[in-house]
């Protein structure tokens, strides 16, 4: 069995698949390392022999965790790291090994799954956009704050902006102006967040005309999902590129 790890800034989001990669015998997201190793106990019958992740956390953070899974499981564990250049994708920053290992993988992924063109647009702890062009060219992308972030900025650096998690959920259902603070500020974040997608899908058109495909991923993927219908939700888009970049060995 291959245990996979995307670590993000907030979330660390595990699965675990079958010998051949295929099936997936279980899978989860969770907050802590702890929290990794207690989700991975309720899988039964878990025999491991391989673990591959991607990281984008500090290295002691990383080792630590790289660690953990091999002392717990002795298995192998191999990460992802930074390249200029794979599977037809060049990475596009100047400092290639400055570019989040996450973006590239999902880069990989994207243009593997489309074979052309793309433009990846992951939700996280921050947003991202990536844009590749049909001959594997890396353009570069754009960073923002993402949904959490905006929100904490909103309640961290004023005094009467203050709600709980329920409410922030309920707010979003609907983007009418709001009438309370919490519907302002859930609907006015949405906003430009979807406006930031829309910005992104207006750039691609005017490299590509509409010969590209567009992915979606990241946990809060779903919040602008109906802004581009023609998009590819691919929940687990880094992952398809992590198996790119760290085979079985
Ligand atoms: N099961 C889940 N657990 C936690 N957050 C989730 C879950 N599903 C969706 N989300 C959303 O995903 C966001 C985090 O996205 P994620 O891609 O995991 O971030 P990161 O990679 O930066 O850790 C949160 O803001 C939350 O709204
Ligand atoms: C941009 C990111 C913070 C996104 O992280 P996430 O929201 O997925 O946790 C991460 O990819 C990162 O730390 N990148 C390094 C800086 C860069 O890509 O330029
Ligand atoms: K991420």
């Amino acid at each position: 069995m291959i245990l996979e790890l995307d670590c993000g800034n907030s979330f660390i989001k595990w699965r675990v698949l079958a010998a051949n990669a295929g099936q997936v015998l279980g899978e989860g997201v969770v907050d802590s390392n702890l929290g990794l190793l207690e989700g991975l106990g309720a899988i039964k019958g878990l025999a491991l022999t391989f673990c591959r992740l991607v990281s984008v956390r500090t290295a002691e953070e990383t080792a630590a965790l790289t660690s953990l899974l091999g002392d717990t499981f002795d298995v192998p564990v191999v990460c992802a790291t930074p390249a200029r250049e794979m599977s037809g994708v060049r990475n596009g920053y100047e400092e290639f090994e400055r570019l989040g290992l996450d973006r590239w993988l999902a880069m990989l992924g994207g243009f593997h799954l489309a074979s052309g063109a793309c433009l990846v647009l992951d939700f996280g702890t921050a947003v991202t956009a990536d844009f590749i062009a049909a001959d594997g060219g890396h353009l570069g992308g754009f960073i923002c704050p993402g949904m959490p972030l905006m929100r904490n900025q909103l309640r961290t650096h004023t005094r009467k902006i203050r709600y709980g998690d329920l409410a922030a959920e309920q707010a979003q259902e609907s983007l009418v102006p709001g009438r309370a603070t919490v519907e302002a500020v859930e609907r006015g974040c949405l906003l430009m967040l979807r406006g930031f997608v829309l910005t992104q899908l207006e750039l691609a058109r005017s490299y590509w005309g509409e010969d590209f495909v567009v992915f979606l991923t990241g946990g809060d993927a779903s919040l602008v999902a109906e802004v581009v219908p023609q998009a590819r939700v691919v929940p687990d888009l880094v992952f398809v590129g992590l198996a790119m970049a760290c085979p079985l060995s």
